[in-house]
């Protein structure tokens, strides 16, 4: 049995979480560039966590500049085993209320602008995303939403746009009507396809905070709107957080959802043909096959 690290991405609103014993911030240098910030990283009822704020602290990166690449491959030369990505969202569904959390199950990535792999020339590599969270995990942050008394909903599509801009009207009518989406955020993809390249298992808590721009009794998305909600769901997601290590366990067996084998038949470069340098990047992510 391996040793369970859970890693915690918090987005707009969660840039520290308290109580970690032997607590401190350290900076992991990748191959990739720098991460988002340094990652905090101690121990909650005996469960070694991460924990890394997106943006930064003080809100410095814009969803497209969030270096994704960097902050998984930090998580993974933490050890990390388990990522919540704990997310502010925009709502397509009447009864996902501001306030409620949603556990995300699929995603549509409409992002344009963004590094999407760790792979490519020299060394190609594909992985499956179909089932791009871990149900495992899922299941963990909804039991813990329903310890903390959080109003929590089992499954929804997250759209990831660009941004920074929010949406049209035009355009929030069409992911809620013509595309199916429950949920709209602008930065849990690459993330989450990245997470499973580094096989990593991995989850969004999507903690809605507005209607987008649909809703006709709602008017359109309004900033200052947002970030009131924000304060009161980073609270909840700070309390969620701490339930994990108790759901979780300190020890792991393998993911009965293959998260963490998710490159064992993925890699087609033929080995006297890799890229040596690309390899030599690889050497966290990829570790457990070279
Ligand atoms: C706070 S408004 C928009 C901003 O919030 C979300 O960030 P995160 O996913 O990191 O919580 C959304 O994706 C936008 O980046
Ligand atoms: N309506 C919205 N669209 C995109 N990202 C968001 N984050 C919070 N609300 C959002």
């Amino acid at each position: 049995m391996a040793e369970t690290v859970i890693g915690v991405i918090g987005g707009s609103g969660v840039y520290e979480i308290a109580g970690l014993e032997e607590a401190e911030w350290r900076r992991v240098d990748t191959p990739w560039g720098a991460p988002s910030d340094e990652i905090l990283v101690g121990r909650l009822e005996g469960v070694t966590m991460a924990f890394l704020p997106r943006h930064g602290r003080g809100h410095v990166h814009s969803p497209t500049s969030v270096p994704y690449r960097a902050n998984i491959d930090a998580m993974k030369r933490l050890g990390v085993t388990d990522i919540v990505s704990v997310s502010a969202c925009g709502s397509f569904r009447e009864e996902m209320a501001p306030g409620d959390f949603v556990v995300v199950d699929q995603f549509i990535d409409r992002t344009f602008a963004r590094e999407k792999s760790f792979f490519g020339e020299g060394f190609v590599a594909h992985v499956s995303v179909a089932h791009p969270t871990c149900a495992r995990l899922g299941a963990a942050v909804k039991a813990a939403a329903e310890a903390e008394g959080i109003r929590v909903h089992d499954g929804g599509t997250y759209l990831a746009m660009e941004g920074p801009q929010f949406s049209t009207i035009a355009e929030s009518r069409m992911y809620r009507d013509v595309w199916g989406a429950d949920v709209i955020g602008m930065t849990n993809m690459p993330e989450a396809k990245l997470a499973r390249e580094a096989e990593i298992c991995y989850v969004t808590v999507a903690m809605v905070t507005d209607y987008d721009s649909w809703h006709e009794d709602h008017g359109t998305v309004d900033i200052t709107e947002i970030i009131a909600t924000l304060t009161g769901n980073a609270d909840k997601a700070r309390r969620l957080v701490r339930r994990l290590p108790g759901l979780l366990g300190g020890a792991r067996e393998a993911c009965a959802h293959g998260c963490d084998r998710a490159l064992e038949h993925a890699v087609l470069t033929a080995p006297d043909k890799r890229d040596p340098a690309l390899v030599a990047k690889l050497d966290a992510v990829a570790g457990r096959i070279l």
